[in-house]
């Protein structure tokens, strides 16, 4: 497993070790052992998600407020994506920043996401698979978000933005500003 810093304080991009024979591959997708011995920090997840999309779905920027906020360690089962997390920790030097990774079922990258991050996704492939290890439980009433087009941020999403596919919950999403007060 190859641990890369990002500049994003405590954001890091994983590759695991993949086995490769005449049947296929084989990787360990998850170990808490070496996760913690490379992350230096021991990270108690509690919920996996996953979900499909097709291609030009945009899902986010979402995070949880307070005591329900979640960190995060996602990657991609099929198809490829572009992940983005965003620093919203206030006291953050690198507080608004951003990092966007492509994550695909090729590279088999992973992106560890801290607790105090918006996260978000477009599908860049046909569909994928997006599958991600949570380590606070979802809290509906604690839900929170930022528009994927906010000004500040000024995010790269790829595509053209007549492909994007977004839900109308997400489309009333605020600015980084409006979503902390
Ligand atoms: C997140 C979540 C949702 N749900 C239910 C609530 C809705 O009825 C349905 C779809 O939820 P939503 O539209 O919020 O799903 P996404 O847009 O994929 O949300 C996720 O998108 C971005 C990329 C994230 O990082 C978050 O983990 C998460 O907010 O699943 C649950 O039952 N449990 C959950 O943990």
């Amino acid at each position: 497993m190859i641990v890369e810093k990002t500049e994003l304080k405590d954001c890091f991009i994983i590759k695991p070790k993949i086995f490769q024979d005449q049947r296929g591959y084989f990787f360990e997708s998850f170990n808490k052992e070496l996760f913690k011995l490379t992350i230096g920090k021991e990270i108690n997840f509690v919920q996996d998600n996953e979900s499909f999309s097709s291609k030009g779905v945009l899902r986010g920027l979402h995070f949880q407020k307070g005591e329900f906020a979640q960190a995060k360690l996602v990657r991609v089962v099929k198809g490829k994506v572009l992940d983005v997390a965003v620093d919203i920790r206030e006291n953050s030097p690198t507080f608004g920043m951003h990092i966007s990774e492509e994550l695909s079922e090729d590279n088999k990258k992973q992106l560890f996401i801290p607790r105090g991050f918006a996260h978000g996704f477009i599908v860049l492939s046909e569909n994928a698979v997006f599958s991600y290890k949570c380590d606070n439980y979802y809290n509906k009433d604690s839900e929170s978000g930022i528009i994927y087009n906010d000004k500040d941020l000024n995010i790269d999403w790829k595509l053209d933005h007549k492909d994007f596919i977004i839900s109308e919950k997400d489309l009333q999403l605020q600015s980084l500003e409006k979503s902390l007060c």
